[in-house]
């Protein structure tokens, strides 16, 4: 064991994603209804056709005036509703206006209705006005031509907002990387039948479910593998035949019941296997050809082999999956995560591997501070619900209570 642990024989994290995005490219877009978009990734610049707002606009419920006659009473020469189209306003008047209506030409500013006094068709207005006041320029939020939103952003509430502003209903997005997501091991039973001795339920398929969604992926098969290697083998080409990427938990380390590694290397080639990091040492990369291609050519399937223990799965997939989602969908946003400093309230010593704990964080006047769950061990999944971020803790590194640490978060990202 002790000649495993020793870091030159295991990869790093940054060799790993290169080997995992090498050659990865966007996938082909698709158009979508603007109220189908939601979470996708828009697959080219947007550029803007229309100015937003598209004609000068008040902002209050109030009077439109021409700012050099502000300081006397002055008469209310028309009404102006949202949605109404002004006439020019008549010299040395004043325009009853409501918020959002457009301003009469020769108009250009609005005094707020609650510092105007009224005595039938006239109104008092301050002095204390200028030019502008209250008033919602044209192209204030947008103009047209510009780019409203580029290539890769994906599409969050507001940005739909944007976009439905522009008259938008049809938008051209990235397809959803399409993922066969395999859980090996024959102790691993569906929730919904009772368990036997030395059987566990699959945690690893709905929490990762999850995460790919939330990456962006299209989850579109899950399967059991049992522990033999012709299942196993069978199982993964048949997955790679309607996959993007084909990812299995389970089934990497070095057991005898550990079939993965030998059936990758059968059936296309493992590009990585070992990691410097823990929890995940044993994930395994490679890619696998589909039905005519070989495996070096563009468009291979990607294959990811998380470590079945689920803390493995849930740090490996933060780390490879969300990053290889980006990649496909063209969001540089899912590369990397973000990266706080935060001082640790904790102490640790790591040995060979870089260790990823999970942290909680929180935020005071003199900055960030981390919190690490008590039981680091890669089978102990409450250390991860709640989780804000994972401590990035570099390989034989000791770590003191009140040393500055760098998290990446995890919580929103
Ligand atoms: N002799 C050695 N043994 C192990 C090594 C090693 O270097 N030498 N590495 C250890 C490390 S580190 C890890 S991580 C694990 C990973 O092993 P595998 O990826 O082969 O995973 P399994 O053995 O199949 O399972 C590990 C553990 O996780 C449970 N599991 C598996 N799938 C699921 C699932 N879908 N939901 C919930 N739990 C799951 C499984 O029952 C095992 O308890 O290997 C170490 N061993
Ligand atoms: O590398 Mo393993 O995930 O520590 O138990």
């Amino acid at each position: 064991m002790a000649e495993a642990e020793t870091k030159a024989e295991l990869g790093t994290v940054e060799q790993a994603l290169e080997a995992l995005l090498t050659g990865v490219g966007p996938l082909e877009s698709e158009t979508l209804a603007l109220e189908q978009s939601g979470g996708r990734v828009l697959a080219r610049d947007q550029i803007a056709r229309l100015d937003v707002p598209a004609f000068d606009n008040s902002a209050m419920d109030g009077y439109a005036l021409n700012a050099v006659d502000a300081g006397q009473w002055l008469a209310v020469s028309q009404r102006v509703a949202a949605g109404r189209a002004p006439e020019p306003l008549m010299p040395g008047t004043c325009a009853r206006i409501f918020t959002g209506a457009p301003m009469p030409p020769g108009a250009d500013c609005v005094v707020m209705q609650e510092r105007v006094e009224r005595d039938g068709e006239q109104a008092l207005i301050p002095a204390e006005i200028a030019s502008g006041d209250s008033v919602r320029g044209r192209g204030r939020d947008v103009c047209r031509d510009a780019v409203l939103l580029d290539a890769g952003t994906r599409l969050d509430a507001a940005a739909l907002g944007h976009l439905a502003g522009q008259g938008v209903v049809e938008v051209e997005v990235r397809r959803r990387p399409r993922v066969a997501l395999l859980s090996t091991g024959d102790e691993v039973i569906d929730p919904g039948t009772p368990l036997a001795a030395g059987q566990l339920y699959n945690t690893n398929r709905p929490m990762l479910t999850e995460l790919l969604q939330r990456f962006g992926a299209e989850v579109i098969s899950r399967v059991s593998v049992p522990d033999d290697f012709a299942h196993t083998q069978a199982i993964i080409q048949q997955a790679a035949e309607d996959a993007d990427v084909v990812i299995s938990t389970g089934g990497v380390s070095v057991g005898e019941e550990d079939h993965v590694k030998a059936a990758l290397e059968t059936l296309g080639q493992l590009d990585l296997w070992r990691l410097a990091i823990r929890p995940g040492k044993p994930l395994a990369l490679g890619r696998l050809p589909k039905e005519g291609r070989l495996p070096s050519s563009h468009g291979d399937v990607r294959f990811i082999g998380l470590p079945g223990n689920p803390v493995s799965s849930f740090v490996g997939a933060w780390l490879f999956l969300r990053p290889l989602m980006g990649a496909l969908l063209g969001c540089p946003a899912l590369d990397a995560l973000p990266a706080i400093t935060a001082k640790a309230d904790f102490a640790t010593q790591t040995g060979p591997r870089s260790h990823y704990m999970r942290v909680t964080l929180r935020f005071t006047p003199d900055g960030a501070v981390a919190t690490a769950f008590a039981d680091q061990n890669s089978g102990v999944l409450s250390s991860c619900v709640g989780a804000d971020a994972l401590a990035v803790i570099p390989a034989n590194t000791h770590v003191a209570n009140g040393d500055t640490i760098t998290c990446l978060w995890i919580k929103g990202s």
